[in-house]
């Protein structure tokens, strides 16, 4: 692995559209680069993987995240392993791709956007395994790629259908981060913004801080602040205090598994938001790409909750704030109920919760 301070690829190489990327494909397809949101807002730093087990573990140690972006980092490891086996007959290649695969389903079980990305890229595998090695391997890479371009064109469409639910002017309340950094490029929730702001309406920005990895304080801030979106930074504390006082006139969050139901997995703090929103009479929206929507998943009860470590809530900048010897909770997703969900917006259109399975197609 090594560490470049630019973007380490072309201008015109990358594919999210913008001068920052949360995850790219080197043009011979033999790196995948990751931009290093750990040590953003103060560093934009990219690491250069060349393995699968090298993509898996910086989408567990959440060097990328989002939904659509590790799915994206995913099939880019995939297009690793493909490189790696050139070599290889039909059967090694499809050894070497499965595990690949489960090394990188592995790496974080809650948004389902990874497993969708690696189960598309072993339908790859299995229809070419018997083809040449360079075929397979140039037929995988241009597979993922277009994963990415499909899901930056993804944000483009729900953002449009999203923006004409938002008022023309205010204060639109965000919780974590659901921008270009979570995604191919454009962001969903940050999507639905951004296209409501190229309307010519005249929003600003609340964004959560979103304790403990700190996505709306590092990242989200960052990317409005870097696109000139109005924005301020909210401890997880104060969303209800400016509901209560009229301030936030709509809720817009991204999701990591939209179940058959309706029920949104998303950001640990959502469902305390849309309690609050609820209770206010705020309009709640959920904006994703159809690539996170589980429809085998009948309901939000059966959505696997992501624990991780103590620590990450224990400490902040590496500095103890829970005595030794007391374990801090660290469920990094949880559940909004259909219920409490004003309408969800997909590139394959908007829906209530419960009309979802309509967009299936
Ligand atoms: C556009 S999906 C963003 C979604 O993913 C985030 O989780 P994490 O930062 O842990 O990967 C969060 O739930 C966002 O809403």
């Amino acid at each position: 692995m090594s560490v470049t301070n630019l973007p380490p690829w072309a201008p015109a190489e990358a594919l999210s559209g913008a001068s920052y990327s949360a995850a790219e494909l080197s043009a011979d397809g033999d790196r995948v680069f990751l931009l290093e949101q750990r040590e953003l807002p103060v560093v934009e730093r990219y690491v250069t993987l060349t393995t699968p087990a090298e993509v898996a573990e910086g989408i567990r140690a959440m060097v990328v995240r989002g939904a659509p972006a590790i799915g994206i980092a995913a099939a880019y490891g995939m297009v690793l392993a493909a490189r790696a086996a050139r070599g290889e007959g039909a059967e090694g290649y499809l050894h070497a791709l499965r595990r690949a695969g489960a090394l990188l389903d592995a790496s974080r079980p809650t948004a389902v956007n990874l497993s969708w990305a690696v189960r598309r890229a072993l339908a790859l595998a299995e229809q070419h395994a018997p083809r040449d090695g360079e075929q397979r391997f140039q037929e995988m890479a241009a597979f993922a790629r277009a994963l990415h371009r499909d899901d930056v064109a993804a944000c483009r469409a729900m953002g449009r259908l999203g923006a004409a639910h938002l008022p023309d002017e205010g204060a639109i309340l965000t919780h974590c981060n659901a921008g270009a950094l979570a995604t191919g490029g454009y962001g969903t929730a940050l999507g639905v913004i951004r296209a409501a702001i190229e309307a010519g309406k005249r929003l600003r920005v609340l964004a959560d801080e979103t304790r403990p990895y700190l996505q709306g304080a590092r990242l989200t801030a960052w990317e409005l602040h870097k696109d000139g979106i109005p924005v301020e930074v909210l401890a997880d504390s104060m969303a209800g205090w400016l509901m209560q006082r009229g301030e936030v006139k709509a809720i817009v969050v991204g999701a990591d598994r939209i179940a058959r139901n309706g029920d949104v997995a998303n950001k640990i703090g959502t469902y305390a938001v849309a309690c609050l929103a609820r209770h206010h009479g705020i309009p709640f929206y959920v904006a994703a790409p159809w690539s996170t929507v589980d429809l085998a998943t009948p309901d939000g009860t059966a959505i696997p909750i992501e624990e991780r470590a103590s620590d990450e809530v224990g400490l902040i900048a590496g500095k103890r704030m829970v005595p030794e010897g007391v374990r801090a909770r660290h469920p990094a997703f949880d559940v909004t109920p259909a219920s409490l969900i004003t309408a969800i917006f997909t590139e394959r259109g908007e829906a209530t919760p419960g009309e979802l399975a309509r967009l299936a197609g």
